[in-house]
Formats: C-alpha cells, sequence, structure tokens
C-alpha cells in the first residue's frame, strides 16, 4: 500500500469513529430530550384535563375512559394508562395493546417513602414483552425496559368533603383556590423500546447526513494526502527501480524539505551502486577469467587422470591376464583354476550338483618337442587349446560359471597338460560325451612346417562329490585316472575308481610330480669331496642329485632316477645336472677355488646319439674346460660294447673330457672293456669297501680292482670309505684317492666351499694314521 493510501485509511477510520461517536452521542441526547418532553407533556396534559378531578371525585366511569384514551394519543410510546383514587385504589386503566398487556408495579412501589403526595414519581422496569413494532429494537438494545410515571392529579376540592353537587364542586373548582388537594392519579407505563424507535427517522437522517460529511471530508483530505506524498510515490518508486537495477541516471524530484534530502541520499546511492556495479563488473570479469582458467586446468587434470585410470586399469588387466592366464594359449592358468575350482566346488557341494573334472595330459608330446623343437611345439599347443576350449564351449554340459572372466571350463596347467571343468552335470554319461568330443577333437591332423601331426590326449576324468570334494583331492583323482589311462593305452579317457591300485598311484604322483620337478626347481645338487690323502686336499667332488619335493622332502637318487629312466625323463633330468655341475664348479673357480674337476654320473640312457653334442654345447655355454668335468659312467653302458658308445667315449676323450668308470666289480666286470675303452679313472664300489674285513673275498677283490686299476694306468678313487681300518687298507694298498662319509657326507655347494681349502683334510689324515700306530693296525694281505 502506498504511504498516501496508509494516511487516507488512518484518516478515513478516524473520521468514521468520530463521526460514529458523534452520531451516538447525539442519538441519545435526541432520546434523552424526546423522552423528557413527552415526560413534561405528559404531566402538562394531566395538569389541564380539569374534568379528571370532576371525573374521580363522581366516580365517571365513562368519563374517566375517555379522558385515558385521550391522554394515550399523547404518544404511541405510552403503552398503558391507569388511574388511581387519593387511595391508591385502581379506578381505570387503559392498554395501547391489549394482548401485550401486563401487570404494572403496584401503586406503592411506585409511590415510594420520600415522595410528596404532589411530586409527579419516576421509575422504571423491565418488561417481558414489547410492542411488535419495536420488539426486535427492544431485543437488540438488551431487553424492552418500561419507564414509569405517576402523575398527581390535583383539584381545589378536598375529595374528603362528602356530597357535593356538581354544581357545588363547579364552583369550588372556580373559586380561586386556596389550598391544592390530590384527588388521584395517572400512572403511565411508556415503553422505552418505543422511544426509541420514534426517534429513528431523526436518528437515520442524522447518521445520514454525519456519513455524507465523513465521505467529502476524507475524499477532500485524501487529495489533499496524495498531493503532498505525491513526491514521496515518487521516490519509492525510484527507490525500487534503483533496487531492481533499473536506474543508473541521478533524478531530479519536485518537493522541497525532507523529500530533497531524500533526493539527494537516493542519488547519492545511484552513484554509489554505479561505482560499485563497475567494480563488480571488472570482478565478473576477472573472475569468469579465472574460472575459465580453472576450468581448462581441471578439464586437462580430469584428461590426465582419465589417460591415468585408464593406463593402471590397462596396466591391471594385463597384470591379471599375466597373473591368471597363460601366455601361450591364453587359457586360464594353474593359479586361476585351482582358485575358480575351489569356488566351483563349494558351489556344487551347496546346490548339491555334481562337478567333473577332465585332466588331459598330451601322448608323446615330447618327442614332437624334440624332435620339431619348441615352436612347433607351441603352435600345437595353441591348435589343442583352440579346439578343446571350441569343443567345450559348444557343448550344452558347461553350466554357468561365477564370472564370465573367471572361467575356467577349459585351463592349461602347463607343459601339455590341460582340464576342463564341467560345472553342473546331470550324470556320469554326460561327462563321457563331452570326452569323447575332446578325444575326437584332436584326432584331426595339425600342419605344422609341413609335417601333419596328430597328437592323441589321454583323459582322467574325477567327478565330485563322488570321488573328492576339495579341490587336491579331485585333482589327483583326476590325474590318477589320466596316468591309468596312459598305461592303458593312450588315446583314451577313463573314470577316476576307488579301485586305481594304490601303490601304483604313489608311483603314478611321483612320476606326475618328478616331471614337473625341474619346472618348479625341486632338483639340486651335493657334492661329495674326493680327497687326496697324501696331501689332505680335495682333488674332485661328485655331484650326487637330490629331489626337494614339497611334500615328500629330500627324495634320494635311487629312488626317482629310475622312475626317471622308465618315463623318459632321464635325458632332460641328465642335460640338467651337467649344466648345472658345470656351472658350479665355474662358479667356485672364479671365487677362488682351486678345485680339479666334478664328476658326474651318466645314465646309461642318456648316452645317446645327441649326447657328446649336449656336452659340448653345455662346456661351451658355462665356459668350463673339458678336463675339469668327469664323466662317470656304469658298467651297462660299457657293456653295450656297441660301435656308438666306442665312436662318443673317443670322442669325449678327444674333447679332453675325463672318464670314469663306476660301481666296477658290481656288473659284469670285464677287463676287455678296460682296456679298450678310453678311461682315465676306476672307482672301487663301496660295496667292496664297507664289507672288506668281513669278507676275504670282498677284501680280495678290492686288491685286484686295485691292481687293475694300476696296471691299466687309470686313476683308483675308492667310495664309500667309513672307518679308519677301510682307509688304512685302501691307502696302504695303492687306493690313494678317497671318498667317503669319513670325510664328508655328500654336501651343499655352501657347506662345500670351506672343504675345498688345501690339506684341508690333512690334519684328519695324521690323526687316522697316528691312530693306526697306536691301535697296531697292518694291512690285512
Ligand atoms: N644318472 C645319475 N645318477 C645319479 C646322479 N646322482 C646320483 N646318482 C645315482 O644315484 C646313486 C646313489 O647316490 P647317492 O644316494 O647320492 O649315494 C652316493 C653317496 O652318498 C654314497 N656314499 C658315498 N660315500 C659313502 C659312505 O661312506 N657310506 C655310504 N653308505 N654311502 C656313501 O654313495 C653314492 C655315490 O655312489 P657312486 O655314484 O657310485 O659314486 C649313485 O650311485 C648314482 O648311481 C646323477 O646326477 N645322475
Amino acid at each position: 500500500m502506498t504511504i498516501a493510501g496508509r494516511i487516507n485509511a488512518a484518516v478515513a477510520i478516524v473520521i468514521l469513529s468520530a463521526s460514529a461517536v458523534a452520531v451516538v452521542a447525539l442519538g441519545v441526547r435526541e432520546y434523552h430530550s424526546h423522552r423528557d418532553d413527552l415526560l413534561t407533556r405528559i404531566v402538562a396534559e394531566v395538569g389541564s384535563q380539569t374534568a379528571l378531578p370532576v371525573a374521580i371525585y363522581f366516580r365517571e366511569t365513562q368519563q374517566i375512559d375517555g379522558l385515558l384514551t385521550q391522554l394515550l394519543r399523547l404518544s404511541p410510546a405510552i403503552s398503558q394508562a391507569r388511574l388511581y383514587s387519593e387511595e391508591g385504589n385502581v379506578l381505570a386503566q387503559h392498554n395501547r395493546f391489549p394482548g401485550a398487556a401486563e401487570p404494572l408495579p403496584d401503586f406503592s412501589s411506585l409511590r415510594s417513602s420520600g415522595l410528596s403526595p404532589l411530586d409527579t414519581g419516576h421509575g422504571a422496569h423491565a418488561s417481558d414483552t414489547a410492542p411488535t413494532r419495536s420488539r426486535t429494537l427492544a431485543t437488540l438494545t438488551g431487553g424492552e425496559r418500561v419507564l414509569d410515571l405517576t402523575v398527581p392529579v390535583l383539584s381545589s376540592v378536598n375529595p374528603v368533603r362528602d356530597a357535593l353537587s356538581r354544581q357545588e364542586f363547579g364552583q369550588a373548582l372556580a373559586s380561586p383556590a386556596t389550598s391544592r388537594y390530590v384527588v388521584g392519579y395517572v400512572h403511565f407505563g411508556i415503553s422505552v423500546s418505543m422511544l426509541m424507535l420514534l426517534i429513528l427517522p431523526s436518528l437515520a437522517l442524522l447518521t445520514a447526513t454525519a456519513a455524507v460529511l465523513a465521505g467529502l471530508v476524507i475524499w477532500l483530505l485524501s487529495r489533499h494526502i496524495r498531493r503532498l506524498t505525491a513526491p514521496l510515490s515518487r521516490l519509492a518508486r525510484i527507490a525500487d527501480e534503483i533496487a531492481t537495477g533499473k536506474l543508473d541516471q541521478p533524478i531530479t524530484v519536485d518537493g522541497s524539505g525532507e523529500i530533497k534530502e531524500i533526493a539527494k541520499v537516493l542519488n547519492a546511492i545511484i552513484g554509489g551502486l554505479n561505482k560499485y556495479k563497475t567494480r563488480m563488473d571488472v570482478d565478473h570479469q576477472l573472475l569468469s577469467m579465472k574460472v575459465e582458467e580453472r576450468t581448462a586446468q581441471l578439464t586437462q587434470r580430469n584428461d590426465e587422470l582419465n589417460k591415468a585410470v585408464e593406463q593402471v586399469t590397462e596396466t591391471k588387466n594385463r597384470l591379471r591376464q599375466m597373473a591368471y592366464f597363460d601366455s601361450l594359449t591364453s587359457l586360464p592358468n594353474r593359479r586361476l583354476f585351482t582358485e575358480q575350482l575351489d569356488l566351483l566346488l563349494r558351489l556344487a557341494k551347496r546346490n548339491n550338483r555334481l562337478l567333473a573334472l577332465l585332466f588331459l595330459d598330451l601322448d608323446n608330446f615330447k618327442r614332437i618337442n624334440d624332435s620339431l623343437g619348441h615352436s612347433a611345439g607351441d603352435i600345437l599347443l595353441k591348435e589343442v587349446a583352440h579346439r578343446l576350449a571350441s569343443c567345450v564351449r559348444e557343448s550344452d554340459v558347461v553350466a554357468h560359471f561365477v564370472d564370465s572372466e573367471s572361467r575356467i571350463d577349459v585351463s592349461r596347467l602347463g607343459g601339455d597338460e590341460f582340464t576342463v571343468v564341467l560345472n553342473e552335470v546331470e550324470n556320469a554319461e554326460a561327462v563321457a560325451t563331452i570326452a569323447q568330443r575332446l578325444l575326437n577333437a584332436l584326432l584331426q591332423p595339425v600342419e605344422i612346417e609341413g609335417h601333419e601331426l596328430v597328437v592323441t590326449p589321454s583323459i582322467g576324468i574325477a567327478i565330485a562329490p563322488t570321488d573328492a570334494t576339495d579341490m587336491e583331492g579331485l585333482l589327483k583323482a583326476a590325474d590318477t585316472a589320466m596316468y591309468h589311462a596312459k598305461a592303458g593305452g593312450k588315446n583314451k579317457y577313463l573314470f577316476y575308481s576307488n579301485d586305481m591300485d594304490a601303490a601304483g598311484v604313489e608311483r603314478l604322483l611321483l612320476e606326475t610330480d618328478l616331471r614337473k620337478a625341474l619346472d618348479r626347481n625341486e632338483l639340486l645338487f651335493h657334492y661329495q669331496p674326493q680327497v687326496d690323502t697324501n696331501t689332505g686336499t680335495v682333488v674332485g667332488v661328485e655331484a650326487l642329485l637330490r629331489w626337494q619335493h614339497p611334500d615328500q622332502g629330500m627324495i634320494p637318487p635311487f629312488k626317482f632316477i629310475p622312475i626317471a629312466e622308465e618315463i623318459g625323463l632321464i635325458g632332460e633330468l641328465g642335460s640338467w645336472g651337467l649344466r648345472e655341475a658345470c656351472r658350479q664348479l665355474v662358479e667356485l673357480r672364479e671365487e677362488g677355488y682351486a678345485l680339479p674337476k666334478i664328476a658326474v654320473n651318466v645314465s646309461a640312457l642318456q648316452f645317446n646319439r645327441n649326447f657328446c653334442a649336449q656336452v659340448k654345447a653345455i662346456l661351451q655355454e658355462t665356459g668350463l674346460p673339458p678336463s675339469a668335468l668327469e664323466l662317470e659312467l656304469t658298467e651297462s653302458i660299457m657293456m653295450e660294447d656297441s660301435h656308438s658308445t666306442v665312436k662318443a667315449l673317443q670322442e669325449f676323450r678327444g674333447m679332453g673330457l675325463r672318464l670314469s668308470i663306476d660301481d666296477f666289480g658290481t656288473g659284469y666286470s670285464s677287463l676287455s672293456y678296460l682296456s679298450r675303452f678310453p678311461l682315465d679313472e676306476l672307482k672301487i664300489d663301496r660295496s667292496f669297501v664297507i664289507d672288506f674285513d668281513k669278507s676275504d673275498n670282498d677284501a680280495s677283490l678290492v686288491l685286484a680292482i686295485i691292481a687293475m686299476g694300476r696296471s691299466l694306468k687309470l686313476e683308483l678313487v675308492a667310495e664309500g670309505v667309513e672307518t679308519h681300518e677301510q682307509f688304512h687298507f685302501l691307502t696302504d694298498n695303492g687306493a690313494e684317492v678317497i671318498q667317503g662319509y669319513l670325510f664328508s657326507r655328500p654336501v651343499t655347494a655352501t657347506e662345500l666351499r670351506p672343504l675345498l681349502a688345501p690339506g684341508y683334510f690333512l690334519e684328519q689324515i695324521r690323526e687316522i694314521r697316528a691312530d693306526s700306530h697306536e691301535g697296531g693296525y697292518s694291512s690285512a694281505l
């Protein structure tokens, strides 16, 4: 609301209130004057009625009625008129509204004590009924009230005087009054609501006049106020425009005094705002530039971050791929396979479903690999992986895997070993169908470098929970079944059964583990010194193979060398042994140990056509001089007596290698091959040495071997020497280089190092020799 509006409203309220108060005051005044006027008129009228005292005196009822009726006509507000004798007896009564008549208060209460008989009595009482015309007004004003007016009727005739004639009465009245007597009373009941009703027209006129006047005043004042507040309204509008930013120019306002002051202030505000706006605009521009710069930086950072995230994700994926997938075939590797199989087994158990594990090993893969080379082997493995994967994925038996990225339906555990997992299979028949499909899939030849190759698998099948409930057990069962399939003719599948021979299984498991031992770095050498008993110095060491099995601990060579020979692993094992022994001696020499030679056992099965080339390559590779390598050959190699063996030995000799004959005397020991082959050394077998003092036979054999060696100009090494007696017996009889527990058990390379110090065993030898003199030992023969 505008200021003018607000002032106008206030002025209107004040004026209207004042008008209302004035109307009410004037109304009240009107009422009182009207009432007083009526009362005065009634009193005057009663006094002027000269016939009234006569009618009262003579009790002229008719006359009295007429007079009362006449008095009632004085005003419509007079509702009742009652006439009393001077003793207070009712002589006559007239009601204006007969239906609403009600008893008037009794005479005595109207003329209460203290009131002279000549006085007019005033009073009022509440009434239950109001005249019909004014009933609404009576209700609005809180109920009907009736004014009681008792007017004495006076006469100069003493009413107590009796028997006056009308004439006498008239004369008495006409004669000048000496005294005045009350002859009766007229009681008037005047309706207050009727009185008010009677003044209503004048009240309405008054109200209308007041309203017109008030309206006029309000109109005039509002015009004036509007004129006065017009500059203020303008200023308010200007202030609004300033506030909404629509005004930025100084203003001119008509007016004086405070208006001018306010205009000045507003102009100052406009100036200030303009300055502020300019500064804000500059700040805004600077801020926008900064925001743009920061946005560009953030976008750049965001891009860099996204790139980094991409790189990290890529690296993570690559690492995952490397950690969980086989690089050659991209199939899940052993790690992913074991992790997921464990999970699937637990799921299968929970869902009460069957899970089948098929363990595949390619038959004769090694042969292909060796003959055609590793790259051909790799191509073959890739093709096999591809065929297995497509074969299994086509299958409707392979059910849901936990996570599509971790599917292990086909995995490569290493080498030529693959697994197929059939999750949630119905029965063994379904598994057999898939196994047959796998066999068929591999029957198609693979063309590699112009060769058509067929590689068949042997498949072992184990079913969880029937055959095993845990991952290791299931893998072992499938592995065992696979070996039985291989042993049973290859290119077939076999379900695992409990009656698969336990010992055979153990052997099969050892075979399986041995195949993996090299890859898993489980093979190592222990070295046993060969001591020159004249100098106490180590003149050579024999490298003796050990297998550090993850479950069974250290396995001695007699337990696994024959297996390696049987399963065709001895070539690989022997080649590794030769390389490792040569490498170890080179390392010792580089460290400054002057060890003349290292002796390596050679199995007869190693001794094939490629052997010479292999040894040559290893010597070249490791840089060991051929003269430092001694090959310990068994009698069986000699016994073959083939042209190729002689040729190979001559070739070795030509290369400068040392050749030693091991276990001499245990087989078909024959002087003829000793003389025909180009040997350097003869080892006296420990079985003869150990029992020489218990058996004359053995002692004689030892002496015979020594004599044989000497005559063939072969160096002698006696092995298995444990006691002083054996030492004395051998040394006294010309076997001066001794290998045995007496000096040292086979030890690790680290433990060997201190023993290689020149003359390390000299003190011990002196003690042994001294011991013989004290003990009075003498040669047996
Ligand atoms: N083809 C390969 N055969 C190998 C290789 N390494 C070992 N072998 C063959 O295993 C045979 C057993 O070897 P090992 O159990 O190590 O026994 C050797 C010595 O520990 C043992 N020896 C030595 N001194 C004593 C002794 O005082 N008492 C005692 N009871 N035994 C002793 O003799 C074995 C050494 O024999 P030898 O080779 O005849 O010198 C072993 O004979 C090899 O045939 C290998 O790398 N390849």
